[in-house]
C-alpha cells in the first residue's frame, strides 16, 4: 500500500475530476486506502473499509486514510463527500499583499500532524491529523459566504478574541462580508435576534472578558437550529464552546448533512476546565491559571501572617483538576491540591487531616487549593443539591470548599482542641471572567484562522485544535468521545506531589490498577504498552496485570 504522502495523492486534482463528473475514487485509491468504516472505540483500529462509491450513509462514517508503517489519518469530512461537484475557486489569499509574499503560505495537501511525537523506533506510526491552514482552492465565492458566529456554556477569557479573528479573517483574508453573530448560545437560533459583526465592531472586543454575543447552557433544538441556518442561507456555522457545545456541533453537522446543505460547520473548542481530549490545551486556560495564582498568593499571605494559619482556594475544574494543578504548580506555595481524579480521605493515618497537623507544626501555616469537583463523594447526602443538573445536564456541585473549610475548623477546634485561622478563598468566576492574555490573543488568533481557512477550503464536521503545537483539523467524533482528565499515574502529577509533599491518598494497589488502566488506555489507542523502568528496561501491562494480582 502507498502512503498517502505518495507524490501520486493529490485530492485537489481528484477533486477537479469530480467536477467534470467522472469517478475521482480510482485516482485516490491509487495512491492510499480510504476507509468510511467503523473505528474502535480508540478511534484508533480500522474495522471495516467499504468501498467509497457505495451509499451516501457511508460518508457519515469516520474516514480513514491509511498508509505505510502503522501511519493512519483520521481526516474531517468534506463538503464534496456528499456534494460532489462543487466548484472551486483560487483562494483569494494568492493575491493579498499580506500573505502573497510568505513562501509556501498555502498548506501542502499531504500535510498531517501526529497525535502522538514520542516513539519507539519499531512503533507504527499512528493517528494522524489533517494540518490547519490555507489552500489553494477554496469552495466557497467571497460573495457567497454568510457566515455566522455562536458561543455556547461557560465564559473562557480569549471568546471574544476568537469572534474578533473570525470577523477580521473572513473579512480580510477572504473578503467575506456577511457575518452574523447569533445571541446567547444555541437557543438564540430560534428565539433571539442576530447581531451584524463587521470588524468595526468587534475592533476592540478582544479587551473585554466574557462574550459580546452571550451564551447560555441547554436550549439545543437541532432542527430548530438547521431549519434557521437554512431559512437565514447560512452556509458557514463556527460554533465556540466546551464539550457539551461541540456534542450540539456535531449533531447539526450531521442534520445538515442529511439535509444535503453546502454549509461548513466548525467547532472551536473553548473550555476552561482543558476537559477536551486530542488538543494540547484550551485557549483561555493558561489566562485562568495566572488568574488562579492571585489567589492562591493571596491565600498564601493571610496563612502566612497569623499562627496556624489555613489558606484554602477553591477553583474550578468539574470533572479535570487542570486548573487546580497548573495553578498549584506555577505558584509553589501550596501545600496540598486536592483534584477530581484524585480521591482523598479526612480522618485516619495518611489522610488530609493527619497532613494539616504535621505541616502546621512543621510550617506553622499551609495552602490547600481545591477543584471544584474533588471529593463530592464525600459531602454528605443532606448537603447534595436538590437539583441535580444544568440545563445542559452538567452535574451541579455542592460547594466543596465550604465543606471542606467547616470540616476542617470542626475537627482541629472540637477533636483535637487546636486553634487553626483558615481563610477560605473562592475566586471560581473571577478566573474565567476576564480577558485573556498575550500569548492566549495569539492563540486565539490562530485558531480563529485556522477555522476560517477550513471551511472556505470546504472541510467541515470538524473541531479546530492545536495538536502538539501544531493547528489541526480534528473530526468531531474525536473530540466528544471522552472526556480530558488528569491522569495521576503520569510525570506531571508526581511532579505536583513531589512540590507539595502532600500523601497520594493512594494504596500501592489503587496505583497499581490506575497503571494498568492507563497502559490498556493506551494500548487500545495505539500508543506503546510499556512502561520504563528505572533500569531502562521496559515491562509490559501484562506483568503489571501480573503483579496487581498478585498483590
Ligand atoms: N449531548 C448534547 N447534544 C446536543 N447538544 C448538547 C449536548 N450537550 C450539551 N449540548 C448543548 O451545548 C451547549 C453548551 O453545553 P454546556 O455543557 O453547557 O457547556 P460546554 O459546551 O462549555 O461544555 C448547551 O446549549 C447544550 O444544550
Ligand atoms: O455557573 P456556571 O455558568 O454553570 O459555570 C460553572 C461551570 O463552568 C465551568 O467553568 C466550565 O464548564 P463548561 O466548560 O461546561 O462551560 C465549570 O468548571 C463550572 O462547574
Ligand atoms: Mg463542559
Amino acid at each position: 500500500m502507498d502512503s498517502i504522502l505518495s507524490p501520486n495523492y493529490n485530492p485537489e486534482l481528484c477533486l477537479l475530476d469530480s467536477r467534470s463528473s467522472c469517478s475521482w475514487f480510482p485516482i485516490f485509491r491509487k495512491s492510499f486506502t480510504v476507509h468510511f468504516g467503523g473505528l474502535g472505540k480508540s478511534g484508533f483500529a480500522v474495522r471495516s473499509s467499504t468501498s467509497v462509491m457505495g451509499s451516501r450513509e457511508d460518508y457519515s462514517k469516520p474516514k480513514i486514510v491509511t498508509g505505510d508503517y502503522g501511519y493512519v489519518l483520521e481526516d474531517v469530512p468534506h463538503l464534496t463527500d456528499y456534494l460532489p461537484h462543487l466548484p472551486t475557486y483560487p483562494n483569494p489569499l494568492q493575491d493579498n499583499p499580506a500573505y502573497s509574499v510568505v513562501k509556501q503560505y498555502f498548506v501542502h495537501v499531504d500535510d498531517t500532524v501526529p497525535q502522538k511525537i514520542v516513539v519507539h523506533k519499531d512503533s507504527p506510526r499512528g493517528v494522524h491529523f489533517r494540518r490547519a491552514g490555507p489552500r489553494q482552492k477554496v469552495y466557497f465565492e467571497s460573495d457567497e459566504v454568510h457566515a455566522c458566529i455562536v458561543t455556547c456554556g461557560g465564559l473562557c477569557p480569549g471568546l471574544n478574541t476568537v469572534i474578533r479573528e473570525l470577523v477580521c479573517g473572513l473579512y480580510h483574508m477572504y473578503g467575506v462580508k456577511r457575518v452574523l453573530g447569533i445571541d446567547g448560545g444555541y437557543r438564540g437560533f430560534y428565539a433571539r435576534n442576530t447581531i451584524p459583526l463587521t470588524p468595526k465592531v468587534v475592533n476592540d472586543i478582544h479587551k473585554r472578558g466574557g462574550t459580546i454575543l452571550g451564551t447560555s447552557r441547554g436550549g439545543h433544538d437541532t432542527v430548530k437550529i438547521v431549519d434557521s441556518i437554512q431559512d437565514r442561507g447560512i452556509n458557514q456555522v463556527y460554533i465556540i464552546g466546551g464539550d457539551g457545545t461541540q456534542k450540539g456541533a456535531s449533531v447539526i453537522f450531521e442534520e445538515v448533512r442529511r439535509r444535503g446543505l453546502k454549509v461548513a460547520v466548525v467547532g472551536i473548542p473553548k473550555t476552561i476546565d482543558n476537559d477536551i481530549p486530542v488538543i494540547d490545551k484550551s485557549f483561555g486556560f493558561d489566562t485562568a491559571v495566572e488568574e488562579a495564582q492571585r489567589a492562591i498568593n493571596a491565600a498564601h499571605v493571610e496563612a502566612e501572617s497569623i499562627e496556624n494559619g489555613i489558606g484554602l482556594v477553591k477553583l474550578m475544574g468539574r470533572y479535570s483538576g487542570f486548573i487546580a494543578m497548573h495553578a498549584t504548580l506555577a505558584s509553589r506555595d501550596v501545600d496540598c491540591c486536592l483534584i477530581p481524579e484524585s480521591p482523598f480521605y479526612l480522618e485516619g493515618e495518611g489522610g488530609l487531616f493527619e497532613y494539616i497537623e504535621k505541616r502546621l507544626k512543621e510550617h506553622g501555616h499551609m495552602v490547600i487549593v481545591i477543584a471544584e469537583g474533588a471529593g463530592q463523594e464525600l459531602l454528605s447526602e443532606s448537603i447534595r443539591t436538590m437539583t441535580k443538573q444544568d440545563a445542559s445536564g452538567n452535574k451541579l456541585l455542592q460547594d466543596v470548599g465550604l465543606w471542606l473549610s467547616q470540616s476542617i475548623k470542626d475537627y482541629f477546634s472540637k477533636r483535637k482542641k487546636m486553634t487553626i485561622n483558615l481563610k477560605y478563598i473562592d475566586p471560581t468566576y473571577m478566573i474565567r471572567a476576564i480577558p485573556s492574555n498575550a500569548s492566549d490573543n495569539v492563540y486565539c488568533t490562530l485558531l480563529a484562522q485556522s477555522a476560517v481557512h477550513g471551511a472556505m477550503a470546504g472541510y467541515t464536521g470538524y473541531t479546530s485544535g492545536l495538536v502538539n503545537g501544531r493547528q489541526t483539523y480534528i473530526p468531531f467524533y474525536r473530540i466528544i468521545e471522552k472526556q480530558h482528565q488528569v491522569v495521576i499515574t503520569d510525570r506531571m502529577w508526581a511532579r505536583l506531589l513531589s512540590s507539595t509533599h502532600q500523601p497520594s491518598f493512594l494504596s500501592a494497589k489503587d496505583i497499581m490498577e490506575d497503571k494498568i488502566e492507563e497502559s490498556l488506555k493506551e494500548k487500545q489507542e495505539g500508543g506503546q504498552t510499556y512502561q520504563l523502568l528505572d533500569n531502562g528496561n521496559c515491562r509490559s501491562e501484562v506483568l503489571l496485570k501480573e503483579e496487581v494480582t498478585s498483590q
